[in-house]
Order: structure tokens, then C-alpha cells, then sequence
């Protein structure tokens, strides 16, 4: 499949060092895992959470999920080991945290190989260097880091999300210029549904593939926030059809709701579809 059309909609935040957390998210209807060895896990069970993680991954069973390994920083006293650790582990991809510059990833790339890199994308820094770090040949996904980005801006947690837009449009921009994965950051009160549910409009509005995900509680939220709608499905359906009618008899825009199609809406109407069955393909199994 190609990546752009894989859905991203759940991405779940895994503590490496929970073997409970570890086991049930093999059966949670998540898009992506992030199997997590930095920030969830305390100092003094890194390396436990290692050996933990590895042997969870062994055993398998996360089916077509995506598996992200969250490794911690390079400059930590745990990185490196993480780092030679995921080359040996069944991952897909390597997420390095708090990514400032490309030299970064090429730090990360020296020993993970060819494995795929995201970047958490969480720092002043990473911001100002979005471009270069997105047009890193071995980066395929961004993911947002805003409680990391809140501390280091040291702006207030708004309901708009105002203080962080422009942070996250300068990664959304980057993403999308080298055809990345972009993914929003947490919503930190996972009891409150309706909260998570507007932030994931939001992010979904802007233009993010998915939310990251702290509970299993959030997953169906999001799930159903990153998916098109079936109003979206059906005038996807009518648009193709339409401007389908109208090139036909050699006119290049149709008329449908009352606003016009063109051959570039037809091209997102397609988008539509194809993410549409992309989901009901991987809810198959
Ligand atoms: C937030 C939690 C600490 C809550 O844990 P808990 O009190 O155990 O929740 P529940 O009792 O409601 O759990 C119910 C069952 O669900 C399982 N569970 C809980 N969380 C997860 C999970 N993330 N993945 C899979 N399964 C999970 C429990 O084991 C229970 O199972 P069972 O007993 O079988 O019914 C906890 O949810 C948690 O630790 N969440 C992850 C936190 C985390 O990963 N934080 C780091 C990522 S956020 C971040 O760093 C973003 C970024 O870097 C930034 O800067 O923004
Ligand atoms: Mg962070």
C-alpha cells in the first residue's frame, strides 16, 4: 500500500515498561503503535523497558499496526543502547525524540541503517529546521511533541490551541512539502472525551493524518475524527460523477451543491475514496 493512503488515524502511546499495556494494545483497533522508551518510562527502568519491549515484539501479535519505537535522545545515557537496540528489534520505524537539526537524524541513521525515521517534532529548534529535517532522505513522518513544545515555548494549554499554531503550521508546510506523515500531539485529559474530539476535528482540519493517543479510551475518537465521513464519501462520489458528466461534453467544470468542481477537487475526491477503502481494507484484516 502506499504509504500516504496507509491510515494514521490512532497512533498509541505505549509505555515500554508495562507488559499489561504492552499485551492489550494487541487487540485495541489502533492504526500505529508508538512503543514507548523515553518519556513514559522512568529513569530507573530504561533498561528493563528495553529488554521488555524487545521481548513483546518478539512474541508479535500487533498484527498490520504500525510499530514506532520511540527511542530516548541520542545526547542521554540510554539512546545509544536504544538506538543499537531497535535495529534487532521487529520495528518499522524509529521515532527519535526532540530532533533540532538533519544532523540529528544522521546521527540516528549511523546506527539504525535504512530504518525509517520520524522525528518528534517538539523543540524551538526543530521548528525553525522543519524543512531540512523533513527533506532528511531517510524521514518519512513528523510527529507533533506539544507538551514538550508548550514547556519550551512556555506558553499556556488553550482549547483554540492558538499559542501552537504556528508551530504546528511550519511542521504541516514541511510535511507536506516532502509528502511526510504528520501527526498531531497528545491530549493530555483522557477522560474528557469531548475535548479530544474538537482538538482531533481541529488537527484533522488542518490537514494531520492522525492523533497521538495516551489511552485506549481515545482510540475510537480519533479513529473516527481522521476517517472521511460518509457525507464526505457521498460527495466525493457525486463530484467524480459529475465532472465526469460535464468533461464528457467538453466543459472542464461541474456544478454540484451549488459550488464548483474542477479536475484538482476531483483529485481530492479521489483521496477521499481511496483513504475510505484503505480503512475498510485494514478493518478486514
Ligand atoms: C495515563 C495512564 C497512566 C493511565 O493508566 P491507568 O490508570 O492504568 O488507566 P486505566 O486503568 O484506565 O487503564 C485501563 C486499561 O487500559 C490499559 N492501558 C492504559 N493505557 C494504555 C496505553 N497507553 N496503551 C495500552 N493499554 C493501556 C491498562 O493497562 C488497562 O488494561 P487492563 O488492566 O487490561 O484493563 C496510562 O494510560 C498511560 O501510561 N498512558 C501512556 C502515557 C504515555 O505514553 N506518555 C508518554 C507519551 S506523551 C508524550 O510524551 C508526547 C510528546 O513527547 C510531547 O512532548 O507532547
Ligand atoms: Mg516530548
Amino acid at each position: 500500500m502506499d504509504p500516504r493512503q496507509r491510515p494514521y488515524r490512532s497512533v498509541l502511546y505505549i509505555p515500554g515498561s508495562k507488559e499489561r499495556a504492552l499485551d492489550k494494545a494487541r487487540s485495541l483497533p489502533v492504526d500505529a503503535i508508538i512503543f514507548d522508551l523515553e518519556d513514559a518510562v522512568a529513569a530507573d527502568e530504561k533498561d528493563n523497558a528495553r529488554e521488555t519491549l524487545k521481548a513483546a515484539l518478539a512474541q508479535g501479535g500487533y498484527g498490520a499496526r504500525v510499530k514506532i519505537v520511540r527511542i530516548n535522545g541520542l545526547d542521554t545515557p540510554w539512546g545509544h543502547a536504544d538506538a543499537e537496540a531497535v535495529r534487532d528489534m521487529d520495528a518499522d520505524v524509529v521515532l527519535l525524540p526532540k530532533v533540532g537539526g538533519a544532523a540529528d537524524v544522521d546521527a540516528l541513521a549511523a546506527i539504525t541503517g535504512d530504518l525509517p525515521i520520524w522525528a518528534m517534532m517538539e523543540t524551538p529548534r526543530g521548528m525553525l529546521n522543519a524543512a531540512q529535517i523533513a527533506a532528511h532522505p531517510l524521514l518519512t513522518g513528523f510527529v507533533m511533541g506539544t507538551n514538550d513544545l508548550a514547556k519550551e515555548l512556555q506558553t499556556r494549554f488553550r482549547a483554540d490551541r492558538l499559542p501552537m499554531m504556528s508551530s504546528l503550521g511550519l511542521c504541516l508546510l514541511a510535511a507536506k512539502a516532502e509528502g511526510l506523515i504528520a501527526i498531531d500531539g497528545v491530549y493530555n485529559a483522557f477522560k474528557d472525551g469531548e475535548g479530544l474530539a474538537a482538538e482531533c476535528a481541529q488537527g484533522r482540519d488542518m490537514g494531520f493524518d492522525g492523533k497521538t493517543l495516551i489511552h485506549p479510551a481515545q482510540v475510537e475518537i480519533a479513529n473516527t475524527a481522521f476517517a472521511p465521513s460518509e457525507a464526505e464519501i457521498d460527495l466525493a462520489r457525486r463530484q467524480i460523477a459529475a465532472f465526469a458528466e460535464v468533461e464528457a461534453s467538453g466543459q472542464g467544470v461541474a456544478v454540484v451543491d451549488g459550488k464548483i468542481v474542477e479536475n484538482l477537487h476531483v483529485a481530492t475526491a479521489r483521496e477521499v475514496l481511496a483513504k475510505a477503502e484503505a480503512i475498510l481494507a485494514l478493518q478486514a484484516g
